[in-house]
């Protein structure tokens, strides 16, 4: 990020967004979509963030197309955040852990999203296999739609919300690391106020910047200290600028910018 600039770009292969590029629908139009991303984002923005879940719903072709990016992107030198959210009883976290976090994978990635709603300490097998590859992760704590409220501002009887009990898991994970641990926290741009202490002395993914309709003026306030941890992150913000190539890498400079005069040398 010193040397890229700021911002996290969403690989989000969205159906509408298919066929606003003027592709298909299909395997041959995600292919193009993907590629066209990452050559003209991978060798310039700081992190790349593909939604598994875009690439899922071809099958086995889809995959292959994200394996491909993954591998383009990462030696493109963009870090690569694999958004898969998952979560599950540690065995099968272990499952997880393999597909993501260790190096002989074809889906290896630098980080990975987890959820810890299954309870943090589910997710140990991820965590410990991100420490052994010199990889991260990033733990949902508030996430940017309305609805994550219901479960994550939810109190227990020490009344503390679930979203505060899992931001200190994820400070424990990291005491003591220089300059900041490899467990970082989810918290959405869109939230206003979050209303836990957010300083994780771990990287903050912000997602909802653009679509979702946070911008980064949004951040300062919301991440207040912890404001330098941040890692702003647009998808569709960037991509409906789509499929010319410049207009990309405009309007990733243009978010990249925005977010330099919000948040300064913070
Ligand atoms: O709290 C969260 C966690 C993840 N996301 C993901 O980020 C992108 C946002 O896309 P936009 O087009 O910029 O709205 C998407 O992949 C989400 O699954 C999130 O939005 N909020």
């Amino acid at each position: 990020m010193d040397t890229r600039g700021p911002l996290c770009v969403g690989i989000d292969p969205h159906g509408s967004l298919l066929t606003d590029w003027g592709l298909t629908d299909d395997i041959a139009g995600l292919e193009r979509f993907t590629r066209t991303v990452v050559e003209a984002l991978a060798d310039r923005v700081a992190v790349l963030k593909p939604q598994s879940a875009f690439f899922e719903r071809f099958g086995s072709r889809g995959t292959a197309v994200l394996e491909k990016a993954v591998a383009e992107a990462r030696s493109a030198g963009a870090l690569v955040l694999m958004d898969a959210k998952r979560g599950d009883i540690g065995s099968t976290m272990g499952a997880y852990a393999a597909t993501y976090l260790d190096p002989a994978s074809p889906l290896f990635s630098d980080a990975v999203t987890l959820s810890p709603y299954l309870g943090f300490g589910s997710l140990r097998p991820a965590l410990d296999a991100a420490r052994t590859a010199g990889c991260g992760v990033f733990v949902l704590a508030l996430t940017s739609n309305p609805e994550g409220a219901e479960v994550q501002r939810a109190t227990g009887a020490d009344g503390r919300s679930l979203a505060a009990v899992m931001l200190g898991h994820i400070a424990a994970e990291n005491a003591g690391a220089e300059p900041l641990g490899a467990v970082g926290a989810v918290v959405g741009a869109t939230l206003g106020d979050a209303g836990v202490d957010l300083a994780v002395n771990g990287p903050l993914l912000a997602p909802g910047i653009g679509a979702q309709g946070a911008t980064p003026a949004d951040l300062p306030g919301l991440f207040g200290a912890s404001v330098g941890n941040v890692v702003p992150s647009v998808s569709r913000g960037v991509l409906r600028h789509g499929p010319d190539a410049g207009a990309l890498r405009g309007a990733a400079e243009r978010f990249a910018d925005e977010v330099r005069a919000a948040v300064g040398g913070a």
